[in-house]
Formats: C-alpha cells, structure tokens, sequence
C-alpha cells in the first residue's frame, strides 16, 4: 500500500492538462459491447477504474488493446458470462455491464457495484428502467440476474435525474425493439458524450443533455472512433487546489462551459478566474470571502467537487455553508479535516465550515473525493508534513497527479506504507 506526502505552503504555478472523464469513460468502454466490431476511444484516461473495465471486457472475451491514452476494444468474440464476483465488485460503474449486456445478449448476471459507498447508493431507478423494457429482474445473492425475450422500446420516467440509470436505459434501449423516451433524464455532460458515442456506432438518440431523452432501437451496432471529452471534475479539483494555495494556474484540455457552477462559487469568493476556450486561468488572492455553496444534479454545483471545496472554504474568512443536495451524508472527508485543525460541523447534509488555517496531520481518504480535498488540504499547509493514506481511491479518478502537481510546483511524493 502506498501513501501520499505532502509537504505544503507552496503557490501552484504553471499549467496542467486535463485527461478524459472518468465517468465517461467507464461508460464508454461497455457500451463497445454492443458494437459487432472494432470501437476506439481517444483521450482516455489512465485509472485505476479504467483498468478495472479493461480486465471485465476481457474476462467476457473482447479484444482489448490500451496504449497511452487509446483503447481498441474488439467486441465480436464476447460471450455471455455471469459475473457474480471478480472485477465488477471493484467499482461502482460495473452497473453499466446489466445495460450492455441487456442490450447485446437480452441477459446478464452482474455482481452488485463496489466503488466508493459514502453512503447507500440504490440502484432502483435503473432496475425500473430494465424492467419496464421488458427485462425480469431479480436480486440473487448479491447479483442482479436480468433476462429478457425481446426488448421493447417505452416511456419511462426517472423518479430521481440518475446519472447512471439515465446511461443503463440507453445503453439497453439502443438495440431494442422501438422507441424509448426517457423524462426526467439527468442532464451531465458525460451522458451527451455517451450518446455520441452509440450514435457514431449506429443508434439514433435525441435529445441527450435535456430532460428527455429519444432512443429509437436498431438491430445493429458497428464499431467507430471516439474522443473523451476532458474530466471536469479533474478539472475543478485543480481549479480548487490552485486557489487554496494562492497560486496561477492555466488548467488546460477543458470544457469551461462544464465549469460555469465553480468558476461562479469561486468568482463570488474572490478568486480570479479568466476563461480561453479550451483553458481556464485560476489566480489567488491572499483572501477569500465565505460563501454558501448547495451540490446539486447538473448544470448545478457538482458533488463530485463537494469535498475539495469544502478545503478551499477552510481558507475563507468567516463561516461558509456548503450542503449537499445529492447525497445527504457525503462528508467522510470532514472529521480527517478536523484532524488538521479545521472547524467545521455537520449538521444533517450541510456542513459549516469556520475558515482558518490547516496543520499537518496522518489522515485516511475513504473515498476518491476525500482523498482530493486532503491532498488540497494537505497542500496549504504552511509547516510539516501531510501523509494521506487510502491513494487506492485517490487513483479511482486522478491520473499523474503526483507528478502533475510536481509540476505545478508542489512538493509531493508516494511514499509506501
Ligand atoms: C460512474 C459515475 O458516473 N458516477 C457519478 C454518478 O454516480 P451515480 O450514477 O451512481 O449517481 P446518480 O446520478 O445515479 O445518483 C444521484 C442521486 O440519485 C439517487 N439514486 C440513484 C439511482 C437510483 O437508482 N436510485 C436513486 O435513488 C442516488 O442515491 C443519488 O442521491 O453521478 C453522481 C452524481 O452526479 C456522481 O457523484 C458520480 O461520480
Ligand atoms: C463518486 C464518484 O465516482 P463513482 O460513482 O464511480 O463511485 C466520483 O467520481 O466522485
């Protein structure tokens, strides 16, 4: 096991390049399964996650070949085989395997997701979504078993804006029998991206990046090339790390338009913010005002940016509000930042943060954005070192961040435990 030190105090400076979206990503790479031939992806990023759904594709008998930032993914030779346990235990976005494998073979048996469980994170709306394109479905020791004669096309509508069950109905829905319309479909960008990229191999989707979303069904899907579009999250992460360091930063390969929610929050704290098309600039200043800041579904404050900012309000003068509409109880990073002498306080799913500054401690990261927002953390303070363990979920979602904020000018290493 590895472990991050952090020896802080010092601005960030230069400029950093922005990989692909991890969450694109780990959609992207099953829904090549319902391709019958060759599907390339470009600017893929190189995680923990990615790896993971290289080994799935694998197991089931496609082709994978993953040099630098492109993956060839030859599906024609998978097969359909259960997958109770093994590789799909290990992350969350495994759920797209019952959508993919729905969707090519009309039946799946999928372990339930692993990945990061902050809190209980159900999967009822996708399960709705299978069931009401004519799929059984049952929950059999831990795995969910799906089957289906044929696949119909229907109206189904989302009780919640699900990220995941949104991408599972099309994935499902694009080679099934007729039309479905999703309503009340979530709106991020990396379920635009998703469709993209099943449009490219054939399918005929409309409306992805609104509230409904149209899939006509085909029988066919061929293969096609694709580019990830950049991680906004990675993005936002360093956004936020170079603003809590006082630093300038030019964070490069980005869509500032899937940043608008951050650059307004930080903006309203005083950061300086210039925006270029395909780059942001993130310019400190020595202060910074409280702000209160609500996680919600997109275009929306994003949850997956909750903890890192909550690090950056730490440095705000005066006692900020941030709460998260999302997930209630996504606050595992707060006691580790208390163990760095923060003040802050949960109370239901908001926490209130009282800005001052930060002191070296050993703190663990129990999920991939609490370990960001201890990096950042980490990164302000101004004597001894921080050492955060837990890196396995810091690798889920960040990619040559060592050796990006090494760059930057931080003195950052891995350290093994
Ligand atoms: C792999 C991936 O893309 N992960 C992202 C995805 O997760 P994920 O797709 O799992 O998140 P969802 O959008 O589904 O979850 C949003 C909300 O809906 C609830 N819900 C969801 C599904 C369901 O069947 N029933 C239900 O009640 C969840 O508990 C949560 O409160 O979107 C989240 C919200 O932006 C991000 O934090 C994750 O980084
Ligand atoms: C929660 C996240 O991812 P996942 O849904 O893959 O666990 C995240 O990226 O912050």
């Amino acid at each position: 096991m590895e472990k991050l030190m952090i020896s802080g105090g010092r601005p960030l400076q230069g400029m950093v390049s922005i990989s692909g979206a991890k969450n694109s990503a780990i959609a992207l790479i099953p829904a090549a399964i319902l391709a019958e031939s060759e599907v390339i992806l470009d600017n893929l990023p190189l995680l923990s996650d990615v790896a993971v759904y290289a080994e799935i594709l694998e197991e089931l008998g496609a082709k994978v070949a993953w040099e630098g930032s492109q993956m060839r993914i030859d599906p024609s030779a998978i097969k359909s085989i259960p997958m109770p346990n093994g590789p799909v235990k290990k992350l969350r976005a495994s759920y797209y395997m019952m959508g993919a494998m729905l969707g090519r073979f009309k039946e799946a048996v999928v372990g339930l997701p692993g990945g990061c469980n902050f809190e209980p994170r159900p999967i009822d709306q996708h399960i709705k979504g299978f069931e009401a394109l004519g799929a059984t479905v049952t929950n059999e020791h831990g795995s969910i078993h799906l089957h289906a004669k044929e696949l119909r096309g229907t109206k189904i509508y989302l009780d919640v804006s699900s990220v995941g069950a949104t991408i599972n109905i099309m994935l499902a829905a694009a080679r099934a029998k007729g039309a479905t319309i999703i309503e009340n479909a979530a709106k991020e960008p990396e379920i635009i991206d998703v469709a993209t990229l099943l449009n490219s191999m054939g399918a005929v989707i409309k409306g992805a990046g609104t509230e409904t979303i149209r899939i006509e069904g085909v029988s066919e899907l061929h293969g096609c090339r694709h580019s990830i579009i950049p991680d906004r999250i990675q993005a936002g992460t360093y956004m936020i790390a170079a603003a809590a360091t006082r630093g300038d930063v030019l964070i490069d390969n980005v869509i500032p338009k899937h940043l608008e929610a951050i650059t307004a929050k930080m903006q309203e704290m005083g950061v300086v913010i210039e925006e270029f098309d395909e780059s942001i600039r993130v310019k400190g200043a020595p202060s910074y005002e409280h702000v209160d800041v609500k996680a919600l579904i997109y275009p929306g404050f994003a949850t997956d940016l909750q903890s890192p900012m909550t690090s950056l309000l730490t440095q705000a003068r005066g006692v900020s509000v941030l709460s998260d509409f999302v997930y209630s109880n996504r606050f595992k990073h707060v006691p580790e930042l208390v163990r760095m002498g923060a003040k802050i306080r949960v109370e239901g799913r908001s926490a209130i943060i009282e800005g001052g500054n930060l002191n070296a401690a050993k703190v663990k990261a129990a999920d991939l954005r609490a370990g960001a927002a201890l990096v950042i953390a980490g990164l302000t303070v101004e004597d001894g070192v921080t050492e955060v363990t837990g890196v396995e979920y810091i690798d889920r979602g960040y990619d040559h961040l060592v050796s990006n904020l090494r760059m930057l000018g931080a003195d950052v290493w891995r350290q093994s435990e």
